[in-house]
């Protein structure tokens, strides 16, 4: 591995030269929102909206099967990034990570579920899979419970172990958390919930960016991802799913190209993936998508991996120089993501965000999705600094000069 020459990379984007407010040059740090665009991936939806736009699924003529070509292979290439031998058929191209979550929920969830089974999440988990897991709970009658997160951001195993039992159907982890930065034992909650045979639902969102993700080696039942987190565009991200588990499930959207036959009186589903992918799907977006998985493997996702731990190292150092400043999560090491979420003794996480924004730091204040995880951690909202690979330490060193600033103003 090699470490990631950040000033080269920076040139792939062009936004990160804005200059924004009072003519300042931007410092963005709230990549666990949304990671910028490389123009390898804009690129894309210029060459294809002059080049091949037409609609997919083999058309006959030449622009709708140069479409169709680009959109399946888009498909492999994302299940080869995630790991997934089984190719297209085990990569669901959805709207985001939220979307693929309440495909399962819905296809699966709302048919399988019902009173006396149990869905076991952990307390740290995002809206998109919390919420969406206690609502068709709630609409089957089965019951919630959530693995608590010790006072270092780590997830209680013993807790798990306890939980995680014969009447527990669904498993939903999340793999990298968005406010604590914790990088969660995902293949070890797999085999808790395979020796109840229960299936895993593991939220990659902050994972499939940031690391080298493989889904058969966590062994996940199901694997979903975001484009917009990765240096994709926005409107696009991946369901992978077991192949056999797929089959077997109900589709979540009808309509067109997820058919076969239709008569007035039923139908059949075609093959995977499409068998989920009703309607026209996100031609270009997917596409692009597959453009980002080529731009972050020339990176190296080993190195963007280290890359993010030694820029969450060298911000929890230079966080922890303060006794006014908490800090939430695991210490730095291989359990950290790339984030810190913090609160400044005396200033409310929103007024250290737009102090930020006035020295023109881009960071995210607020419950980032995660509002029962902040009950627990007793505060309403926390400031949240996150990296890529285009963030540099000296970065970091203009966020702490602009929470001095913060500090001076309301001392
Ligand atoms: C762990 C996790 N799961 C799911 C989602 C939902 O992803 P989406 O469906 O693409 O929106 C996010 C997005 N997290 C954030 C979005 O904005 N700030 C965040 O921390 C996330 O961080």
């Amino acid at each position: 591995s090699a470490p990631l020459d950040v000033e080269r990379i920076r040139e792939d984007f062009p936004i990160l030269q804005r200059r924004v407010g009072d003519d300042v040059q931007l410092v963005y740090l709230d990549n666990a929102a949304t990671t910028q665009t490389p123009n390898q991936v804009i690129d894309v939806f210029g060459d294809y909206y002059r080049g091949y736009n037409a609609n997919v699924h083999r058309g006959i003529h030449h622009l709708s099967q140069e479409a169709s070509i680009a959109y399946e292979e888009a498909h492999d290439r994302l299940a080869e990034f995630v790991g997934a031998s089984g190719g297209r058929e085990e990569m669901i191209f959805t709207k985001n990570t939220t979307e693929s979550i309440n495909l399962v929920a819905y296809a699966w969830g709302l048919n399988e579920l019902g009173p006396g089974d149990r869905v076991v999440l952990t307390e740290m988990e995002h809206h998109a899979s919390l919420v969406t897991w206690q609502q068709i709970a709630k609409r089957t009658g089965a019951d919630v419970e959530y693995i608590r997160v010790d006072e270092d951001g780590r997830l209680d195993m013993d807790h798990a172990a306890e939980l995680i039992d014969e009447d527990t159907q669904m498993v939903g982890a999340v793999h990298v958390s968005n406010t604590l930065g914790t990088v969660n034992p995902v293949a070890d909650l797999a085999e808790l919930a395979h020796d109840n045979d229960a299936y895993i639902f593991v939220d990659g969102a902050q994972a499939v960016p940031t690391r080298p993700v493989d889904v058969e080696a966590i062994d996940a039942d199901f694997y979903a991802f975001s484009g917009h987190k990765m240096a994709g565009p926005t409107g696009v991200g991946g369901l992978y799913g077991k192949k056999e588990i797929l089959e077997d499930m109900e589709p979540f959207l009808y309509g067109g190209d997820m058919i076969t036959k239709v008569t007035y009186e039923d139908s059949t589903w075609n093959e995977l993936p499409w068998k989920y992918e009703a309607g026209t799907p996100l031609i270009a977006e997917g596409i692009a998508m597959a453009e980002a998985a080529d731009y972050l493997d020339e990176l190296g996702m080993e190195n963007i991996r280290k890359h993010e731990q030694e820029l969450a190292e060298y911000a929890y150092d230079r966080l922890s120089e303060f006794d006014d400043i908490e800090i939430y999560g695991p210490e730095p090491g291989p359990d950290r993501g790339g984030l810190v979420s913090f609160n400044l003794d005396s200033v409310h996480a929103h007024d250290l965000a737009s102090i930020m924004n006035d020295s023109a730091v881009a960071i995210r204040a607020g419950d980032h999705c995660t509002q029962p995880l902040h009950d627990k951690l007793g505060v309403a909202a926390s400031a949240r600094a996150s990296f890529y690979v285009y963030n540099t330490r000296e970065e970091i060193d203009v966020l702490i000069d602009a929470i001095d600033d913060a500090r001076e103003l309301f001392s």
